[in-house]
């Protein structure tokens, strides 16, 4: 692969490479009693959810992207022997198996299959039914359970492959996940930074890493220009995470410029992706009402920590530092504020923009769409009913990697 194949240097510009994950066993072993938990609100029918999502990455397609899934990238890295074994070792680290004995059995056990038959195990999870059927020498611990089902929990919101990494201009951000349900995730991510040829040449800087103490999450990362990222500063990422990455960015990159845009801390509103998108050179579609709880500030380079300014309102900041005469804040729910509330808990203002003025989104959110067509937006609609029970749309569901320049 050429070198310095990550650039992502705005939200709208054309796609050219995107990660996905397509959803697998791990949503069929969602139970009610789990949901919470894992982050979900329903139960969703994986045969289903898989053609939508194939429907997704078809779209992507005929318009030109590139398709990597987490799966594949992860499968070709645990080809070399002493990854696949270092791998092994951090998942079992990772998991709730609850004894040493038997997790020495299980790092065994998974270190002599094959890379994808670890991967699949990996993400999906290991129930402690299926593993004394393996064959091997029970150990008492095998006939003792405890009461949670899995030694490896599944881990159903990789299909959100957002929310784990963001690609900014060149470098890389390898996020801290703010629940334990989706830690796992990051590992996947920083284990393909590290030794995948696509990732790993020498100039892709790492801008933040799982490591980190401070949550951070993709759904609050969006880069709306080569000089100036938005930051949601929500329910998942904190305030000092924020001033990490900005600090790194600022000493590094391109970037000059962080917007901090902080939304109501709230399960519906989890990230600022769930409440506002860009659509276009000067065009957002947000969610009726938000534009007035949020609170807005400018990081810029400072000494030691970056120098915050508070800004009046989001539509001047974002004029400001696009240097744009006028910005476009386009409503979803068609104005209608139950039909907005609604829509938004379907994803309504996740949007993916593939290309300036060209947005995927779900077609349930009708009165969005229309929106957002009559303020000349193309919009792609997809199928979106058992995807969108894990509470994401297309943005969620894309890592980009590549876009072309604007
Ligand atoms: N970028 C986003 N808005 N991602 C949505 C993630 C949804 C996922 N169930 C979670 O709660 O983490």
């Amino acid at each position: 692969m050429e070198k310095g194949f990550l650039n992502i240097t705005s939200e709208i510009g054309n796609l050219k490479a995107v990660l996905l994950h397509r959803p697998g066993k791990e949503l069929e072993r969602l139970t009610p009693g789990y949901l919470e938990e894992l982050l979900f609100d329903d139960i969703p029918w994986l045969k289903r959810m898989q053609e939508e999502h194939d429907d997704f990455a078809k779209v992507m397609k005929a318009r030109g992207s590139k398709i990597y899934y987490y799966e594949t990238l992860l499968a070709d890295v645990l080809r070399d022997e002493h990854i696949k074994n270092q791998f092994v070792v951090d998942v079992i680290k990772n998991s709730h198996v609850g004894n040493i004995e038997l997790e020495k059995i299980i790092i065994e056990y998974l270190q002599g299959e094959r890379p994808e038959s670890i991967v699949e195990i990996a993400i999906s999870g290991l129930h402690k039914e299926d593993f004394p059927k393996m064959e091997r020498e029970f150990h008492l611990v095998d006939y003792v359970k405890y009461d949670y089902p899995f030694y490896i929990n599944p881990l159903p919101n990789l299909y959100f492959t957002r929310d784990p990494g963001a690609v900014i201009g060149q470098g890389l951000s390898v996020n801290k996940m703010k629940t334990p349900a989706r830690d796992r995730e990051t590992m996947f991510l920083s284990y393909i930074y590290r030794h995948h040829p696509l990732f790993k040449e020498k100039g892709t800087s790492l801008w933040y890493d799982y490591q980190e103490h401070y949550p951070m999450e993709g759904g609050d990362i969006l880069v709306l220009s080569d000089e100036v990222v938005a930051l949601g500063c929500s329910e998942r990422t904190t305030a000092r995470g924020i001033e990490i990455l900005a600090q790194r960015l600022f000493a590094k990159g391109k970037v000059k410029k962080v917007l901090v845009i902080q939304i109501p801390f709230t399960r519906a509103y989890m990230h600022l992706d769930t409440v506002f998108t860009m659509v276009d050179h000067d065009k957002f579609t947000i969610y009726p009402g938000v534009e007035n709880a949020v609170r807005v500030y400018e990081l810029t380079q400072g000494v030691t920590t970056p120098k915050v300014t508070p800004k009046e309102s989001l539509e001047k900041a974002l004029m400001e530092v696009l240097h744009l005469p006028a910005v476009q804040l386009i409503q979803s729910g068609g104005g209608d504020e139950i039909t907005a509330a609604r829509e938004q808990w379907n994803d309504s203002t996740n949007t993916l923009a593939i290309a300036p003025g060209t947005v995927i989104t779900y077609n349930r959110n009708e009165a969005t769409n229309d929106t957002l067509r009559k303020h000349g937006i193309e919009v792609i609609e997809i199928e979106g009913s058992e995807l969108v029970r894990g509470r994401g749309g297309p943005r969620c569901m894309s890592m980009p990697l590549l876009r072309e320049e604007l």
